[in-house]
């Protein structure tokens, strides 16, 4: 299926950022029940932080976000996710639609090795069933590669490899490549922890670029990462026989300088996980 040429995220009006909301979102592996009624308000523009330590459901609870739980076989789910105030999960809506509007970006740089640099960003399009013209397909990969914040290091050479880019540079390609299809929301899971200080700051600089002109959710186990970038911040916990909840859940400076439960105090300064 062909769809029409994306709005660059970058041109989009600030006062028509679309939030996401999960509301009570339960999910499972089989019979092994992860995370229990999760409700979330993610708001529009901003960057929202989910913390909490290793197993506590925070990958799960992301690729609920974007329809990726379901490719998992034996995982089901119950509850609520709003985008615009309609459920991702509505009955006859196309997930491929959904990620299209909701990307994501992994926790290690995936770009095509041996495909260009401007391959790889239009890669993206192609996936989506998205057809652009040259001349604009030019423009559009300019554009996302300006946003993600590469355009300066590669405009020389965006015909050679993909995997000839440093790993840092690589998240940013693949971010580039999330935003060429014009999304809504940007899903970071654990983006920078395969990259060094320095690229783990550019990175980050990107991520704070980004803010106002689309949602971004991301989860980080660095504390220092979650202050830096967020604006709202979930702290969510599991015990070996309780599924992951939300503790706690805020304006990120709030919750790191007043937390209200203790449990959120105690990990948020490293005295667990
Ligand atoms: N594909 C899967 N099949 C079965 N169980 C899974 C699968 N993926 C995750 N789980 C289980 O779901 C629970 C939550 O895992 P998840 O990866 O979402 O946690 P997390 O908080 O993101 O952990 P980490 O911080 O280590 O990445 C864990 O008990 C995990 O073992």
């Amino acid at each position: 299926m062909t769809t029409t040429v994306p709005q660059p995220s970058a041109t989009a009006d600030p006062g028509r950022l679309s939030g996401l909301e999960s509301r009570s979102v339960s999910a499972w592996f089989g019979s092994h029940k992860v995370l229990e009624r999760v409700s979330l308000a993610m708001p529009a523009g901003e960057v929202t932080a989910l913390i909490g330590p290793s197993g506590c459901g925070k990958s799960t609870f992301l690729r609920i976000l974007n329809r990726m739980h379901e490719m998992v076989r034996g995982a089901a789910l119950a509850g609520e996710v709003l985008l615009d105030d309609e459920d991702i999960y509505r009955h006859g809506r196309r997930p491929a639609e959904v990620r299209r509007r909701i990307g994501m970006v992994f926790q290690r740089p995936n770009p095509f090795p041996a495909m260009s640099i401007a391959d790889n960003v239009a890669s993206g399009l192609k996936l989506a069933g998205i057809k652009v013209g040259r001349e604009h397909r030019d423009q559009l990969i300019e554009d996302s590669l300006r946003q993600a914040g590469l355009w300066n290091e590669v405009s020389g050479r965006l015909s050679t490899p993909g995997g000839a880019l440093s790993g840092g540079q690589q998240q940013r390609l693949c971010i580039a490549r999330s935003l060429a299809v014009g999304p809504d929301i940007l899903l970071m899971d654990e983006p920078c922890s395969a990259l060094d200080p320095t690229s783990t700051r550019r990175v980050e600089k990107t991520i704070a670029e980004l803010r106002g002109q689309l949602t971004i959710v991301i989860v980080t186990h660095n504390m220092q990462q979650a202050q830096r970038v967020s604006q709202s911040c979930a702290f969510f916990l599991a015990s070996h026989d309780t599924p992951g909840r939300i503790v706690e859940a805020g304006p990120t400076e709030r919750l790191f300088s007043d937390p209200v439960d203790p449990r959120t105090a105690d990990y948020v300064n490293g005295r667990f996980g």
